[in-house]
């Protein structure tokens, strides 16, 4: 064994998740070596990466008991290391959809500066709070973090009220306080608008070098298709069951990431072309039972128009986010919805579907007509409209994620009034129902694990790509799928882009990233309140 300072090792180990009796390995093969050494910067590369950072961060038993070791620690550490995993999960989940637009606050709701001190637990009701742990925060790399961050003028925010973009800075920010040893962040930059991804990007590679901290090395999990920053010193490619592929530095290893890349998009370009019809559905049987389906221009044209904001202003405590909006949705047509983090993107789409407090405005005009308190109700406004959003999905996992399997998640997509009701129904659907659900799950792959996998055992892909699924079988009249794809495998995600490039439905979609963003016919970039910007979007 090598004498080096390193600060994980792995010698010939075997992981498990229970000790249980014939319970399988995490891999089948034991892992025979890996090392991290201080001053190095890894990426976790391929579909495997979310079960190899657990490995990392000591989440499963190894055997025999020696086989993963922490050795180079900070003098400060005491005797078992600090590991600190970020995953980028967005916002807080929250009791229900509407509950991070309201104004008044739960009794528990902490500051943004709370949420990144993570030093105590409080209630709004009392002045004083509870010391939860007795660590010293390091002022000097707080004012650093903080301002590389982007988070200065977010400190005194209500952490709940955050933009998924801006929460997870704060994810970030709270790990990189507690000055870990080991620093693992999964899809860093994920939801994340151009420029905070920049920013972000040069933040953690410079973060070894800077004066206030002592650093640590830093593992950072990419998907196939994501492009692996200059700053990364070694990779580690994983399969999800095979394990490691290939390891070691960059440098060396540039053929081979360059192999892998073109294989992979030659497998997706493969499956593509077999996908047309999967376990003998096809995107037909799937599209024919929308009431949109086989309407021409000729029709539609002649449609009010499903969505149309008169002049839509929105502010919180007189601080405007949305001013003077000017939007018209035609039936059919499909949307990007652009704009950096914390430009409105959520918060225009919370008032479409009433969840936010200022949704009663006759401003919004929803089939030719206003909307009006007494008029319009939230069941109505909804029995419309579907959703997959960080938000749902953060409600989901906790509210339902231990207690639906794949089917009875899918089945609840038919609830007609609220996307946010997450009660079983597969048992009271009637048969037509019943088959629609089970051709969607056969399209997509899921029949297999429809019955015996909970939500929660999922990978973060799959969840997605259930959520999806969730989200169209009702049929809406208008498909709202904010960061949907983000986390997503390229092969289901294809898949999903497929099917809407002909969803005869209106479609609103918010994607940061261009590979994630399905075909859309139309933007609207949010800019700063009171500009924006309405366009076409031609084909390349
Ligand atoms: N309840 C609230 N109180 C105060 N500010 C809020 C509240 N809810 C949202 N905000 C602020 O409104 C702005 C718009 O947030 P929103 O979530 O709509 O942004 P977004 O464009 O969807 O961002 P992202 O791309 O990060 O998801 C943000 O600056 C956010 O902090």
């Amino acid at each position: 064994m090598s004498s080096k300072k390193f600060v994980v090792r792995i010698a010939d180990a075997l992981f498990k998740s229970s000790l249980a009796k014939n319970y399988p390995p995490v891999y089948p093969q034991r892992i025979k070596h890996f090392e991290i050494l201080p001053n190095e910067k890894w990426v976790i590369w391929g579909p495997g990466k979310a079960k190899f950072l657990n490995v990392l961060s000591n989440k499963y038993i190894c055997e025999p008991p020696l086989s993963l070791t922490f050795g180079f620690l900070k003098n400060n550490s005491y005797i078992l290391p600090r590991i600190e995993q970020v995953a980028f999960k967005g916002v807080l989940p929250t009791a229900h959809l509407s509950a991070r637009y309201e104004f008044f606050k739960d009794d528990y709701d902490q500051t943004c500066k709370q949420f990144i001190f993570d030093k105590a637990s409080g209630s709004n009701a009392v002045s004083y709070k509870v010391e939860t742990n007795n660590r010293t925060i390091n002022m000097d790399l707080y004012d650093v973090v903080i301002k590389n961050l982007r988070l200065t003028s977010l400190q005194d925010r209500w952490v709940m009220g955050l933009s998924n973009g801006q929460m997870r800075r704060a994810r970030l920010a709270r790990s990189i306080l507690k000055e870990p040893d080991l620093l693992l962040i999964d899809d860093p930059f994920l939801g994340l608008d151009p420029s905070a991804t920049t920013t972000i990007s040069q933040f953690l590679a410079n973060f070894e070098s800077m004066a206030v901290s002592s650093g640590c090395p830093i593992v950072i999990g990419l998907r196939y298709q994501d492009s692996i920053p200059k700053w990364c010193t070694h990779v580690c490619c994983v399969d999800e069951e095979k394990g490691i592929l290939f390891q070691g530095p960059i440098q060396k290893l540039q053929n081979k990431i360059d192999e892998t890349r073109s294989w992979a998009q030659k497998e997706l370009q493969e499956s593509k072309i077999n996908s047309s019809s999967k376990g003998n559905v096809s995107i037909y049987d799937l599209l024919s039972v929308h009431p949109m389906f086989g309407k021409g221009d000729h029709e539609t044209i002649k449609m009010p128009h499903v969505i149309e904001l008169d002049g839509l202003s929105v502010s919180y405590k007189g601080e405007a986010i949305l001013r003077s909006l000017h939007w018209k949705v035609q039936p059919g047509s499909k949307w990007h919805i652009r704009g950096d983090n914390g430009s409105g993107k959520s918060t225009l789409l919370s008032l479409l579907t009433a969840e936010h407090p200022q949704s009663w405005n006759s401003k919004v005009i929803e089939n030719g007509v206003p909307r009006r308190t007494g008029r319009t109700n939230y069941f109505d406004i909804n029995s419309k409209i579907s959703l997959s959003s960080p938000e749902l999905h953060a409600i989901f996992l906790k509210n339902a994620g231990r207690r639906l399997n794949v089917r009875e998640s899918v089945a609840t997509g038919y609830w007609e009034a609220s996307s946010n009701n997450f009660l079983p129904i597969w048992k009271s659907l009637d048969k037509n129902a019943q088959k629609i659900i089970n051709m969607y799950l056969r399209y997509f792959n899921l029949d297999q694990i429809a019955d015996n996998v909970l939500f929660e055992q999922l990978t973060v892909s799959d969840q997605k790509l259930v959520l999806f699924v969730r989200s169209l079988i009702k049929m809406p009249q208008i498909l709202i799928l904010d960061e949907a794809f983000s986390g997503m495998e390229v092969e289901p995600m294809m898949r999903c882009h497929e099917l809407l490039e002909q969803w005869p439905g209106t479609v609103l979609v918010v994607a940061h990233v261009a590979e994630e963003t399905p075909k859309c016919d139309h933007y609207l970039r949010l800019i700063s309140p009171g500009d924006y910007e309405i366009g076409d979007i031609k084909e390349n």
